[in-house]
């Protein structure tokens, strides 16, 4: 399974901007350009601290500092020049084929349609639960099933929450068919499932749906079964579900570690639970609608700004003592740039700048979306304060930082892929001996005939990587990002392609680059910048002769 870089975060983008909703959205909240631009102006000089280009002594202590804890220890990121900003170099040989950099992710997330397919651990998106319970997941996303009172999704009885199940899951009967809603933003907590009879969805056709409805009561009930295991399904083991300590119910671990490091690093301020420690946790729920139905993106960046709380608070937790308020707001200033580092470092330009206007755009009305684009970065903003502000660490609540924020984004981030279990099964089930393949087959025919072409549909999201971002692109690039089979989470690896010599820049290729010359400019323009590789070089200059 191959993973692209950086996403195209530009389609990304603009294919998950609602703009039916950002206008409803615009009309209701009251949030003014014009007030958070006088906010930054009164936070100015440290607003400046945070956006500079770090000094060449800090570049190096910080990614030396990786480079101890084993993130790219044969790797060394260095300033290049004004046009190509940093990169990253070989510091030895690498083989064709050899791992050049494993990375885990700063900040990620899983895309929202991904969360209704498959169910991954919230900090590294590795695959939890069992077999079975991804097989209903996915038949629960796509109408087959329909949640019950009583039990979760793991069968458990337990646990059971009826008011978030009456919430989630709108059940109604009509006469003899029973119509259930798709688990948008379904609490995994609430749910068990048993069979739903009929739906038209509306991404299917009448025929489509009438195919559906074709598959039987019957066909479903072992699945409905919660004691039943699938043929061969402990072949595919997974970790048990761990539950959020905040109590919140929607973000899953596959263990206690990564519970308690996404609790520390972010999640205990972001976590609607009981044992949250969000300073106004009720208004929390109004930014995470806003962000689903705009863009995934701000999820993003209030994890960004939840982690660097996170970090200032540890910090302050061992400061000393300061005698003045001056000296306090000093060391605030400090703690906030030292926990701000990682995201110092990467590349960035305003998003709404930066941008590619999207094709359905007419481009005499630029400045208008540009705008659009500004204003929702506002509102998203504008609901972010009310749910995070700090005094202490204002300027992390600019608009100019928070463009910046989403415009590193649009530069540098990578797709996250992490290959499905359900896709594995089902492979392994078509590749047994022909009577054991027809044995298991009577129970998997239906469920598979069910998900179609969606049984190999995987766990996808986005993420920003503090190697991976340095790495500059090339139409001949020398490596790529690859997930090879024992690659079950979401950390960025990086294959070299070819024999990468000591020394030699590493570079990937951020789109095809076996598009001719013309093609591969045009879409390199709308990640911001002209290709200076050698090819497009020699490519150009030969089309001037
Ligand atoms: C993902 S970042 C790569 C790291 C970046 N050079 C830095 O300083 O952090 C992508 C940005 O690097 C620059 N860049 C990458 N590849 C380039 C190339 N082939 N030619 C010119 N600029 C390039 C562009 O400014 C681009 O927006």
């Amino acid at each position: 399974m191959e993973i692209s870089q950086p996403t195209s975060i530009l389609s990304q983008s603009s294919s998950t901007i609602n703009t039916t909703s950002i206008h409803a959205s615009m009309e209701h909240l009251q949030t003014t350009i014009r007030d958070m631009e006088a906010f930054d102006a009164a936070h100015a000089d440290v607003i400046q601290m945070l956006l500079a280009t770090p000094s060449p002594h800090a570049m190096k202590r910080y990614y030396n500092q990786l480079a101890s804890e084993g993130i790219g220890p044969w790797l060394k990121v260095q300033y290049i020049g004004q046009t190509m900003g940093k990169g990253v170099f070989a510091a030895k040989d690498f083989d064709e084929g050899e791992v050049v950099l494993r990375e885990p992710k700063l900040v990620g997330i899983q895309n929202a349609h991904s969360k209704e397919d498959s169910l991954v651990c919230s900090f590294c998106f590795c695959y939890v639960g069992s077999l079975e319970l991804q097989l209903r997941w996915k038949l629960f996303a796509r109408g087959h099933l329909r949640p019950i009172r009583g039990t979760n999704l793991q069968g458990d009885s337990q646990g059971t929450d009826n008011q978030c199940l009456e919430q989630h899951a709108r059940v109604e009967s009509d006469g003899d068919e029973r119509i259930c809603d798709p688990p948008s933003s379904v609490s995994t907590s609430c749910l068990g499932t048993e069979i739903c009879n009929y739906k038209c969805r509306s991404d299917e056709s009448e025929e489509q749906s009438a195919k559906r409805r074709a598959l039987s009561f019957e066909s479903f009930s072992w699945i409905s079964d919660d004691a039943l295991r699938l043929p061969f399904g402990d072949v595919f083991p997974l970790p048990h579900i761990v539950e959020c300590r905040g109590g919140c119910h929607e973000d899953l671990f596959c263990s206690e570690a990564c519970a308690e490091a996404a609790w520390e690093a972010y999640h205990c301020l972001l976590c609607t639970g009981s044992k949250s420690l969000c300073p106004n946790k009720s208004l929390l729920s109004e930014f995470k609608q806003f962000a689903d139905e705009t863009n995934d993106i701000f999820h993003l960046a209030a994890q960004v700004i939840a982690n660097v709380i996170c970090k200032c608070r540890k910090l302050e937790s061992v400061a000393t003592e300061v005698k003045s308020e001056e000296d306090a707001k000093a060391r605030n200033t400090r703690m906030l740039l030292e926990a701000w580092e990682p995201f110092a470092m990467g590349h960035k330009r305003l998003w709404w700048e930066s941008i590619a206007l999207p094709e359905d755009v007419d481009p005499a009305e630029e400045d208008v979306f540009r705008n659009q684009m500004k204003e929702l970065a506002a509102n998203s903003l504008g609901l972010l304060k009310k749910v995070l502000f700090m005094e202490e660490y204002a300027a992390l609540f600019s608009l100019e930082v928070y463009g910046y924020i989403i415009g590193m984004f649009e530069l540098n981030n990578l797709e996250i892929v992490v290959a499905s279990p359900v896709e594995d099964y089902f492979i392994y089930i078509d590749e047994l001996p022909h009577d054991a393949k027809c044995e298991a087959k009577k129970i998997t025919k239906p469920a598979l005939e069910a998900l179609g072409e969606d049984y190999a549909s995987y766990c996808q999201g986005t993420g920003f990587f503090a190697i991976q971002s340095c790495m500059n692109h090339s139409c001949e690039p020398n490596a790529k990002a690859f997930k090879r089979d024992e690659d079950r989470d979401g950390q960025a690896v990086l294959l070299a392609i070819r024999k990468i010599e000591e020394g030699e820049e590493v570079t990937i290729s951020y789109i095809d680059e076996h598009l001719p010359l013309e093609e591969r400019q045009l879409m390199l323009a709308d990640y911001g910048f002209a290709c200076q590789c050698s090819k497009c070089l020699q490519d150009r200059e030969a089309s001037l002769n």
